[in-house]
């Protein structure tokens, strides 16, 4: 059977479900994620500085991009393996200053125009975070809640400069910069006091918030969690912390999937959010056993968190983005399988029945209900992933791997 025919065939078997599959398709090419740059380089920036902040990156295979030329080089290479539109998740530490050290606080839209020329001239997007790591003004794990004035004002002025660039951003590229804030803050040991560092943060981000931008090129948002290595005892900008200053402050809560305890579920924070909250803004990744910012796989959690997407109605509501940072494997690849796995739990999510299943749920059929499940998962969703690719112009299977193994040899092996 050819290809076009088993997604004739494909076709008929969602149909009969009631699942228009020319429309999953559609839909999922409006879908833009936003591919984070700091895989290509282990979040090392183009500072160099050891990475700080309880967030680790471990492995040492060849070929991490050192230059902003050489990481542009292999977003490209990333973005040529996998289908559709996307944007560009940037770090302030991905300045482009000449390799002359600029400090956080003084960073400028000028530092990042070549980031804006190259996205421009790909028609992508861009969204941006300050960096508030790796930096010798974090002291003792402590920023925007340091007990420090001086240490608080770097960083708010850091936060400030940064949601200048991304409304510039914003401006520039015609599409709207999420610019997300997650701080390091926290205690190795059980603090004499937990509510004197809240305090500070909240009234730091009162500041940076102080000041209003246009909404059309930029939004905010503030990232919650639960723990950091070297900081397990207590964590300032906790999900509880966040949660309330974003309902009332007018910022968007973003969410990483490996910023809670292990048996909480994004997924299942979702459509809680969704009620409360314009947009919600992710971070998918894969804690294994902590926050070990590990390859998106296409796992239960992530199609999870795609059907609660999908099922919520909340594709132009739910900003997602991945993060996670693995340097013991070629590191392109590891963008690329991570984004077509995103892509592929919001096929399946867009190819369910889901009122068909509400309905079950509704009427207590849960026995139907589980067996609809269940059947669903062998359902021929490769074959509209194959149509979906194809009309993308990029490879549906593995086949995509033989330019990674080509560039590996004729490019990466040649940076050490
Ligand atoms: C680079 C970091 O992963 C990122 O800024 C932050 O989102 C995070 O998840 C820290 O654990
Ligand atoms: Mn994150």
């Amino acid at each position: 059977m050819t290809m076009s025919n088993r997604y004739q065939e494909a076709k008929e078997r969602y149909a009969k479900l009631g699942v228009d599959t020319e429309e999953a398709i559609r839909r999922l090419q409006n879908v833009s994620l936003s591919m984070h740059c700091w895989q290509g380089d282990d979040v090392r920036g183009f500072e160099d500085a050891e990475l700080t902040g309880g967030i680790q990156a471990t492995g040492n295979y060849p070929g991490r991009a050192r230059t902003p030329e050489e990481l542009m080089a292999d977003i490209d290479e990333a973005l040529r393996l996998i289908p559709g539109t996307h944007r560009i998740n940037l770090h302030a530490s991905y300045a482009l200053t000449g390799g002359k050290h600029v400090p956080k606080s003084e960073l400028l839209p000028e530092h990042f125009a070549g980031w804006v020329e190259f996205a421009r001239q790909r028609g992508l997007g861009l969204d941006f975070n300050p960096t508030l790591f790796s930096d010798d003004m974090v002291v003792d794990n402590l920023t925007l809640s340091s007990p420090d004035g001086a240490v608080r004002r770097f960083w708010i002025d850091h936060c400030k400069a940064c949601r200048h660039i991304g409304e510039y951003f914003g401006r520039e590229l015609g599409t709207t910069c999420l610019v997300n804030i997650w701080i390091p803050d926290g205690f190795k040991d059980v603090p004499a006091d937990r509510l004197g560092p809240r305090r500070r943060l909240k009234e730091a981000l009162d500041e940076i918030y102080s000041e209003k931008l246009d909404p059309r090129y930029i939004a905010d948002s503030v990232e919650s969690k639960v723990f950091g290595i070297g900081v397990e005892s207590c964590t300032v900008g906790s999900h509880e912390f966040y949660m309330n200053y974003a309902a009332k402050n007018g910022v968007l809560c973003l969410l990483d999937n490996g910023h809670f305890h292990p048996t909480e579920m994004v997924s299942d924070k979702l459509p809680s959010m969704l009620l409360f909250f314009d947009k919600v803004a992710l971070h998918v990744t894969r804690p294994v056993r902590w926050d070990s910012d590990h390859v998106v796989l296409f796992d239960d959690e992530l199609r999870e968190i795609a059907k609660e997407i999908v099922r919520c109605d909340a594709l132009d509501r739910v900003m997602i983005g991945l993060d996670y940072f693995d340097a013991s494997i070629n590191r392109i690849s590891a963008w690329v399988v991570g984004m077509r796995n995103m892509q592929k739990a919001l096929l399946c999510a867009l190819l369910t029945p889901h009122g068909m299943m509400r309905g079950l749920q509704d009427a207590s059929d849960y026995t139907r209900l589980m067996m609809l499940g269940e059947e669903l998962k062998f359902y021929p969703y490769a074959d509209v992933w194959a149509e979906f690719c194809e009309r993308c112009g990029v490879a549906a299977d593995e086949g995509w791997f033989s330019e990674i193994s080509r560039y590996e040899k004729d490019v990466l092996q040649g940076r050490n």
